[in-house]
Parts: structure tokens; sequence; C-alpha cells
């Protein structure tokens, strides 16, 4: 038996960089968290101790920064595909790049004071290969929605352990993480990924407020089909929905009714229904979900 080296990649893991372009008096705002993943002619830094091969992280995490000096920071896929693109084209020994980026909001409060805005996070992961082709998966994590009614749990199996009470009418609260893969770009070519991302955000909040829901899984797939029914620049979605429970309150102690006004909203443990939903001749994903 021999011993050999598998999958293997290295990189600096979020690096903050907050990027401020002065209009003037006016002044916009890009707070972000990049991550950095290269992988290549690594078996020699493995084996036998040669970093000849190895572009430091902390070069990695200055090439950030500078980038954002630089070109600024717009759509973060652009970032992320600009970065990823420099690392393979300027390292022989670098063969592939994984760039993530998140982007944490603001909202404006004046010409240059700003509130963060909300728990939601933009995300995006970009991968870049040696031979050319890049994947791009955008996404957002953290967006907290709850229906106060139009939500049903029913005709679930019932074993010797089951007590979950049939609903007819309940609240549907979760905090949505969404991926979702774009359709490869012919050659340099990319979509408008500022408009994708509030398009794509608007059919989940609209596929969720509007579907009355027998199970958050039937949820799930109404919301990743309205992406793939309304944007043709997407061929998959992930999703991940945490079912924030909201239990009814027992009132009658004290001689209160209950008629779905009284919530306990627990934390945990939470039911965690996940799922993918594409089209059936989406491409291949190459290593987009990696
Ligand atoms: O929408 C739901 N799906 C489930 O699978 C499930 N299981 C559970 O206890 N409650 C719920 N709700």
């Amino acid at each position: 038996m021999t011993v050999v080296l598998g999958p293997n990649r290295y990189g600096k893991a979020e690096t903050r960089v907050v990027r401020v372009t002065r209009d003037g008096e006016v002044h916009h705002l890009k707070d972000c968290n990049v991550g950095v993943s290269l992988s290549g002619a690594m078996e020699d830094v493995h084996r036998s101790g040669s970093n000849a091969a190895v572009l430091p992280t902390d070069s990695q995490k200055n090439t950030v920064y500078a980038f954002a000096k630089k070109y600024g920071i717009g759509q973060i896929e652009e970032f992320a595909l600009l970065l990823a693109r420099h690392f393979v084209e300027s390292q022989p020994t670098i063969h592939h790049a994984r760039v993530v980026v998140e982007e944490y909001s603001w909202e404006r409060r004046g010409p240059h004071s700003f509130a963060r805005s909300g728990t939601e996070t933009r995300t995006c992961a970009v991968h870049h290969d040696r031979d050319g082709t890049s994947t791009v998966v955008s996404g957002l994590r953290d967006l907290v929605v709850l229906n106060s009614t139009g939500s049903e749990f029913h005709g679930f199996v019932q074993d010797e352990y089951t007590t979950l009470p049939p609903a007819t009418d309940r609240v549907l609260a979760t905090a949505v993480t969404a991926r979702w893969r774009h359709v490869p770009a012919a050659g340099q070519a990319q979509p408008d990924f500022g408009k994708s991302y509030d398009e794509v955000r608007r059919c989940l909040l609209e596929a969720f407020a509007g579907t009355h829901s027998l199970s958050l899984q039937q949820t799930l797939f109404a919301m990743g089909a309205r992406v793939l029914a309304e944007r043709e620049e997407i061929c998959e979605v992930r999703l991940e929905l945490p079912n924030k429970h909201h239990f009814l309150v027992d009132l009658s102690p004290f001689g209160l009714d209950n008629d779905n006004e009284v919530y306990f909203a627990a934390d945990r443990p939470y039911g965690l229904i996940e799922g993918t939903v594409l089209n059936d001749d989406a491409p291949d994903a190459g290593p987009a979900w990696d």
C-alpha cells in the first residue's frame, strides 16, 4: 500500500475588507468578507516541505486589499471572478482558485453615515480553472421570513413516538439560506449579477408568501421552482430552511382561549429542511458546490 496526497487546497480565509468610495460629500460603502482557496502543484509542499510552488496566504490577503483599491468592489461575483482569474493566470503553480465573498448590507443614513441593516447576508462562491472555465454560485443567508397563516402540517407518519398534533393553521417561519448556480457564461460575458440577485430574492420571497403550504418541504420546492421559472440565467437552486417552530401557548390555566394568537418562539431544536431544485437539463456543475 502507498499513501498518496488526496484533494487539497489552501488560502486565506475571512479577509475582512471595507471599501469606501468617495464621491465628494457622498460616500459609498462595501463591507465584505473574502475567502481564497487555491490548489495546483502542491505535492512538494506537503511531502518535502519545499515552498517553491506556494503563493503565501499573506500575499493572497494583500491582493484582496490591493484589488479593492485598484478596481473597487462592484458586484461581489465580479470581484471574486477578478481575484480567482488573477491567481490562476499569474501563478503557473496555481491551477484552480475558489473565491467566496460575503457582503454585509448597510443602509444609508446620510451622505457619509450608514446603519447596518437586518441580518441578511449576500454570498457568492466562484471557481476558476486553468482551462479557463468559471462557475458562479450566488446566494444569501439569514433572510428571516414568517407567514402567520396559510400553513398546515398533517397526514404525517405516526409511530409509537409521535405526539405532534396535526396542524391546519400554523405559523411558518424560517431563516432562508439559498444558493443558486448560474448557467455558465460564454467567454468572459457575465450576467448582471446585481439585477439577478434582486430578482432571485424577489422570487424567493414571493414564493414563500404566496404558497399555501402543506409542509416546509413543499414551500422549499415552490421557492426553488419559482426562481427557475423566472430566471433563465439560473439552472440550480439549493435551499436550507430551518423550521423556526412557533408553539401555541396553553392559556387555559388562566381561563383564556388561544385562537392562534399567542405563540412561544422556540429556537432549538428545529427541523432542518434542505433540498436542491434544478432544471433537468442543467449543465454539469463541475466544482461549483465544492
Ligand atoms: O413542514 C414541516 N415538515 C416536517 O417534516 C415536519 N416535521 C415536524 O415535526 N414538523 C414539520 N413541519
